[in-house]
């Protein structure tokens, strides 16, 4: 199973660190732009290897794409992060230009890859790649309800006081901040609805603390998150590579599902060995309909700023 994270930043270096300690994939090729930057990220991990128990080979790439050939699974990490006070949706006038030529080259090395797209604003970078691209949808998979669904759990296990192994929720909708419809309806605490522990009150708390997740901690670090971001890429990875089934919330290309067509946006999907393997349709209140329904919205606001 090989791996290529174009980006080797934050985001791309946590979660290649993830995968190799995770041991499943036989080889990570990190590629960046910056000279060398890439190859030293690499050997820093692999100096790791015999720490951390794992046999995974990790190289790096100064914009060679013949390294990448042949990737079962490729992460778009490359592009530059928000500032605090920033909005995701304003990286996209540089992120856009990256993101067109970087999945580009990948698709000509790897025409048989899996792409999972990380980088801001996330749902329209996951369109623009289907734009330029003629990867089949099931092919191109937006990383951002995985992690959103994770900062969920965080917040509901600090509310309910419970440890976050007994936790579960998901976010779907848009990855922005005014975006995201945490499903507060279906979350619960090992089965029993988190309503029965929580007023209405602090679960709206709880949503509103999830949808400015990215904010706070790009408020608090300068730059935004990495380590959560790449534990979620790497996730979906180990998803796909071992043929888990498992379900995450993902970006994807939506024709009729949740009333919604022609735009990327977060659901549940089911991850295998061939990508998305089905689109779950969840009931949703009318109050996360209406959510939804703004969401998507707001998404095709941003794709509209897409130079296709
Ligand atoms: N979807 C999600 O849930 C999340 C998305 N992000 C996004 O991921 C992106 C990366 O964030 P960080 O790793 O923190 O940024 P970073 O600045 O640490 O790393 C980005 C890397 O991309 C490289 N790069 C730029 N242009 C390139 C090109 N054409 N080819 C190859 N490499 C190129 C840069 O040299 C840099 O090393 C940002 O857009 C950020 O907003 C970050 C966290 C979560
Ligand atoms: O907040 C950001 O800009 C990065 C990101 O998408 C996240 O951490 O959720």
């Amino acid at each position: 199973m090989k791996v290529t994270v174009v980006g080797a930043g934050a985001v791309g270096a946590s979660c290649a660190e993830y995968i190799a300690i995770k041991n499943f994939a036989s080889e990570v090729v990190l590629l960046d732009i910056k000279e060398g930057y890439a190859e030293g990220k690499a050997m820093d991990l692999m100096q790791t290897a015999s720490l951390n128990g794992f046999d995974t080979k990790i190289t790096g790439s100064t914009s060679d794409y013949s390294k990448t050939a042949n990737s079962d699974i490729c992460v778009i990490t490359s592009g530059i992060p928000r500032k605090p006070g920033m909005t995701r949706e304003e990286l996209i006038g540089i992120n856009a230009g990256i993101v067109k030529t970087v999945s580009a080259s990948l698709v000509e090395h790897s025409p048989n890859t899996i792409l999972i797209v990380v980088s801001n604003p996330m749902d329209t970078m996951t369109y623009l790649v289907h734009k330029i691209t003629d990867l089949p949808k099931h092919r191109i998979i937006g990383m951002g309800g995985a992690l959103d669904s994770a900062r969920f759990k965080y917040r509901l296990a600090e509310a309910l006081e419970a440890p976050i192994s007994d936790v579960d929720g998901m976010v779907i909708g848009g990855h922005s901040d005014k975006g995201m419809v945490p499903l507060t309806s279906h979350a619960t605490r090992n089965s029993i609805k988190v309503s029965e522990f929580l007023s209405e009150e602090r679960l709206n708390q709880v949503a509103a603390d999830t949808k400015v997740g990215g904010a706070t901690l790009t408020g608090l670090l300068g730059t935004s998150a990495w380590y959560a971001p790449g534990a979620a890429v790497s996730g979906l990875v180990q998803a796909i590579a071992c043929d888990q089934k498992k379900v995450y919330p993902c970006s994807t290309l939506l024709d009729g599902e949740y009333g919604l067509s022609d735009l990327c946006i977060g659901v549940p999907v089911v991850l295998g060995r061939n990508g998305i393997e089905r689109i779950v349709d969840v009931s949703l209140s009318d109050a996360e309909k209406e959510h939804m329904k703004a969401s998507a919205e707001g998404v095709k606001k941003t794709n509209g700023l897409l130079e296709l």
